[in-house]
């Protein structure tokens, strides 16, 4: 076993062809590890997207490879077995909450094991505990448009939980908080990944929110800014 739960070698994408290829991400190379919350920052288009996208198996790199703390291989897995390991292993969290507007609070954490198929007798339990853990307890039957921002956003992280993920995803989570509450939000995806040993990787813009960050990765026209990982190593 290594010490990182996922390591992007020589990373590269690229979309389009001819006058309109786009290279999203070039030669990146970058580990998140257990425990640590991992920012990557970067100006607008810089990448970030594309990055967390491949982490977390939603996309594949052109070229590089992905790579399990198990050894297994995630940019070569067939997409099945990719899906199984988004369902095992990864909990993402969306900038616009993902949350769905007829579904209670707790109706909408459960989603998440409803997917997993976890026992029916299972669920309630769980899913109390994830609401609990994002301070929304007594929240549990009220949708979505009765809540404000940041306890939506709670809700988001609550539904990534559930299913005990070993990472976490975020991508801009705070975009849509003022900064107050983002930095709440920061602040709780800080403790549970440092209480849990989860990795955390989050893109943000954000400066204040980067204070939180064990590991930094700042990106800049698709590549790694030089020292911006080795600098950041907590
Ligand atoms: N599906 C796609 N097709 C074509 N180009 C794409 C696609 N996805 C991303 N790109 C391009 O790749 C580059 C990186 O995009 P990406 O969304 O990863 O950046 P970002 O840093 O997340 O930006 P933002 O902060 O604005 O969300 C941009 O030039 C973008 O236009």
């Amino acid at each position: 076993m290594s010490d990182y739960l996922i390591r992007a070698e020589q990373l590269s994408r690229t979309f389009g062809k001819g006058a309109a290829e786009v290279h999203a991400l070039v030669d990146v190379t970058v580990e998140v590890h257990p425990g640590q919350l991992t920012v990557v920052r970067g100006p607008s288009g810089s990448g970030k997207t594309t990055l967390l996208n491949i982490l977390g198996g939603l996309d594949r790199p052109t070229s590089g490879r992905v790579l399990l703390g198990d050894g297994r291989v995630l940019s070569e897995m067939k997409e099945n077995d990719v899906l199984a390991v988004r369902r095992e292993m990864v909990g993402h969290i969306f900038q616009s909450f993902g949350l769905v507007p007829v579904l209670s609070a707790a109706e909408n954490v459960e989603v998440a094991l409803r997917l997993k198929k976890t026992p029916v007798a299972e669920r309630a339990d769980r899913v109390a505990a994830a609401l609990d853990k994002v301070s929304l307890g007594k929240h549990g039957t009220q949708r979505p448009y009765e809540l404000s921002g940041g306890q939506q956003q709670r809700v988001g992280i609550a539904r990534a939980l559930v299913s005990d993920p070993q990472i976490l995803i975020a991508d801009e989570p705070t975009g849509q908080l003022d900064s107050d509450t983002a930095a709440t939000i920061m602040d709780l995806l800080s403790e549970l990944t440092h209480e849990r040993g989860i990795a955390a990787v989050v893109s943000t813009h954000d400066p204040i929110l980067m204070a939180r960050a064990d590991r930094l990765i700042e990106l800049h026209d698709g590549h790694v800014a030089d020292g911006a990982l080795a600098s950041a190593d907590a």
